[in-house]
């Protein structure tokens, strides 16, 4: 896991010569006038600048001046105290990462770069300080680590849920019957997913495949890769979504419980573990030799290491106030136990596949940074001290007695003190980011509690429940 001194040495050199010479000639051909340097802040914001292309050589080497704000999710608590800091002049440096680069299928005048932000007056380099409160560089960072420990990458499949609402998307929907799975409800979201599986192929999404599952729902997949990419993925493909519900002027939504009686919007993290590169690579969760469902001991312990950490890591899985409402509405398919089961969609963990974890608490809202980060530090803590995750749960976790693990955090603030009193998930972030994130996230809480809610304004203004 990242010490101080890592962040201090953090030594990467940034585009060298032959890089420069290909972009600037992938930009020439396709025609790119505009580029996008963006990054993602700690509260999972898309934020950048635009810069014209010509710039292009004079941004890889030296990078884009990004605003502190940007970055530290200023914002305003309600007693009028700043939260995020920011006040000062100085601009963080926001450095293109080469291979991200993409341009962009709804405006090929447009292309994208996602970067890594050091402090002011900073670069890749030895010395260069990469900035504390970036989610993105500590995830890659955290990975490295991980990897250099244990020879081990982790690759991840995320599977965002979202809703769509607007013009022309309604479903008519029979009293006591659903509309999922029906190719009807797909043919009313047709322009929809035609649209974002298009722009998401031309940006690198292997689009495996989807379905329509409660009112306005809709899960289109990809495939799984190493974890760093699939971060970047997910926040490309709900920029994505966010471009086509503006190009046909409806609302995409990932919000994680827009309604109570129908399923939320889970983002589960599909995750297996690699030894080797490339073709050779060999997941250690799976024996090759077994056929039927199973997990290798190297398996059990990454599943003891996410389940003893699933309440620490809720804040960062489940970010937002509205993240626990998929938890009280019981039969939704969202975990209600931290337990794990085999192809039990009750579990908290599921074994989807062979040697395969799908973490069903992360939800659409997600950083998929934090959440990634999270997630190798609780498998490593499982692998270090090989720990038991007990047997797997049988039928549904709705209603059975409580497992061995601590119960699921309910809601963001006993989430965040779980985060705070859970020393392992913790360090997986500098200091400073965990100090902010709790900070904005507490704040949002005290927000919400001073709000006064429609549920409330029903029940007291006239009786007494
Ligand atoms: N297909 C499913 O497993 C549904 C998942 C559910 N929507 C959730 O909130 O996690």
């Amino acid at each position: 896991m990242p010490t101080k001194t890592a962040l201090d040495e953090h030594k990467e050199s940034n585009a060298d010569d032959a890089a420069i010479r290909e972009l600037t000639a992938r930009v020439e051909e396709a025609g790119v006038e505009f580029v996008y340097y963006q990054t993602v802040s700690l509260t999972g914001r898309v934020v950048g600048k635009v810069v014209p292309a010509r710039h292009l050589r004079r941004n890889l080497e030296r990078g884009v001046n990004l605003h502190r704000t940007a970055m530290s999710d200023l914002q305003v608590d309600r007693f009028g105290a700043l939260l995020g800091g920011g006040t000062e002049a100085a601009e963080f440096t926001a450095m293109p990462d080469p291979e991200t680069f993409v341009v962009l299928p709804w405006d090929t005048t447009v292309g994208r770069f996602f970067c890594r932000v050091y402090e002011p007056g900073h670069r890749p380099g030895v010395g260069g300080r990469p900035l504390a409160t970036d989610a993105r560089s500590n995830l890659r960072r955290v990975h490295a680590a991980f990897a250099e420990a244990t020879g081990l990458r982790l690759r991840s499949g995320c599977e965002p849920e979202m809703t769509w609402t607007g013009p022309g998307l309604e479903v008519h929907v029979k009293p006591g019957s659903s509309p999922s799975y029906h190719v009807d409800s797909l043919e009313v979201m047709r322009p929809v997913f035609q649209r974002v599986i298009r722009y998401a192929q031309a940006l690198g999404l292997d689009m495996i495949e989807g379905d329509y599952e409660d009112p306005g729902q809709l899960e289109l997949n990809w495939m799984f890769d190493d974890a760093d990419t699939t971060a970047d993925r997910l926040v490309t493909y709900r920029q994505i979504c966010r471009q086509v519900a503006r190009e046909l002027g409806v609302t995409a939504s990932f919000m994680p419980k827009p309604k109570a009686g129908v399923m939320g919007n889970g983002c589960h993290h599909n995750l297996s573990l690699w030894r080797g590169r490339g073709d050779d690579a060999v997941n250690v969760l799976a024996d090759p030799e077994v056929t039927e469902m199973h997990l290798t001991d190297m398996g059990k312990h990454a599943v003891g290491g996410i389940l003893s950490h699933s309440a620490g890591m809720m804040a960062l899985l489940g970010p937002t106030v509205n993240s626990y409402k998929r938890y009280w509405d019981a039969g939704q398919f969202a975990p209600s136990q931290i337990n794990w089961g085999m192809d039990n969609k009750t579990c908290t963990v599921r074994l989807s596949a062979n040697g395969r974890l799908e973490c069903k608490l992360p939800d659409a809202s997600v950083n998929p940074y934090l959440s990634h980060a999270a997630l190798i530090s609780a498998i490593k803590d499982g692998l270090d001290h090989a720990i038991d995750p007990g047997p797997p749960q049988s039928g549904s976790s709705y209603d059975s007695a409580p497992s061995k693990f601590e119960p699921l955090p309910l809601t963001l603030t006993d989430a965040l003190d779980a985060f705070e009193a859970d020393a392992v998930v913790r360090s997986t972030f500098p200091d400073e980011m965990a100090d902010l994130y709790l900070a904005l996230k507490r704040d949002e809480w005290a927000r919400f509690c001073g709000h006064i809610t429609d549920w409330e304004y029903e029940m007291y203004t006239e009786h007494l429940p």
